[in-house]
């Protein structure tokens, strides 16, 4: 897979403040990308430079191979983290109204159905869930049968169930060969549909590769999990590397038979044990010492 775009040593200040501090990475065709990080880290930022919106201090970005211009402008749909939408109209004229901006466009009736938009497409886009607003804010990017989407936080703030309702619609989308950039704050989010993922964090890239390979290159244990009043007197002895979340603590080890076997001699309750595996968001608090949530 060749890179569609291509990012070099991005550089962007406000103020006194580097939002965006040397960012590099290749946007591969056909794939999708995550930027992920915490409130702050200056993906918003990298993202709107990567849209074209947003100029950066220094550095560089090739849209196939050339400096990003009109054919990146036709070729790329973005889906912002708000939109305006327009008073007293239904969603069937907003999306006509998206349409008319460009040359070339996807039939009305492909983004009705591939966005699910059919139930309200005569109400008012104002009088939407937030789930419906997504889905039309997704379709207006799509408008254009775009070669690359942009999707900036696209289920931050959505009940579960919306939230999954949109992924499927972007795995959809990747299905169709649509190459897409992602930010989430969301760890399961980019686990499930980014193919590569970027960790960002006071506007640099902390760690990059697929799912898998991060969190295989930076962990070889698995976490225990016992509630805390289970521990008894093993709580005196416990290994060092343990961490208390709503009363259950947390042991991780690479050594899980020789772990439990301590537990036990030192006096542990494990009926209620549970093993997990490390997540995105353990890499993120141990690359960065930080929740990726806070
Ligand atoms: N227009 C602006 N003027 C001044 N500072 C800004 C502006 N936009 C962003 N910043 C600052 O730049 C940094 C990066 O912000 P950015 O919005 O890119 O982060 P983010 O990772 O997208 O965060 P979020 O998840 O909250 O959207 C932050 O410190 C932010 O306060």
């Amino acid at each position: 897979m060749d890179a569609l775009i291509e990012v070099r040593n991005l550089v962007r200040h406000y103020r006194g403040v580097k939002a965006v501090d040397g960012v590099s990475f290749d946007l591969r065709r056909g794939s999708c990308f995550g930027l992920l990080g915490p409130n702050g880290a200056g993906k918003t930022t990298t993202v709107e430079m990567l849209e074209g919106i947003n100029r950066p201090d220094s550095g560089s970005i090739h849209y196939k191979g050339e400096p990003l211009g009109r054919r990146f402008r036709e070729e790329a749909g973005i889906m912002f983290q708000s939109t305006a939408l327009q008073e007293f109209i239904t969603v069937r004229e907003t999306l006509q109204l998206f349409a008319s901006l460009y040359p070339r466009t996807l039939p009305l009736e492909e983004l009705v159905a591939t966005c699910r938009l059919g139930e309200f497409l005569d109400r008012d886009a104002r009088r939407l869930s937030g789930g419906q607003r997504q889905r039309l804010l997704l379709a207006i990017a799509l408008v254009n049968d775009p070669e690359v989407v942009f999707l900036d936080e696209p289920t931050t703030g959505l009940d579960p169930q919306a939230r999954r309702n949109l992924w499927d619609l972007m795995e959809a989308i990747r299905a169709r060969g649509k190459t897409i950039l992602l930010t989430t704050h969301y760890m399961e989010e980019a686990y499930i549909l980014c193919d590569e993922i970027a960790i960002m964090d006071h506007g640099r890239i902390i760690a990059q590769g697929t799912p898998r390979q991060l969190l295989a290159t930076h962990f070889n244990d698995v976490i225990l999990q016992l509630p805390e009043a289970d521990l008894g007197p093993a709580g005196a002895v416990l290994p060092e590397a343990r961490l208390v979340r709503n009363g259950v603590v947390e042991i991780a080890t690479a050594d899980v038979s020789g772990t439990v076997r301590g537990l036990l001699e030192a006096g542990a309750a494990l009926e209620r044990l549970r093993i997990r595996d490390r997540t995105l968001e353990d890499l993120f608090l141990e690359l960065t010492g930080r929740e990726l949530r806070a």
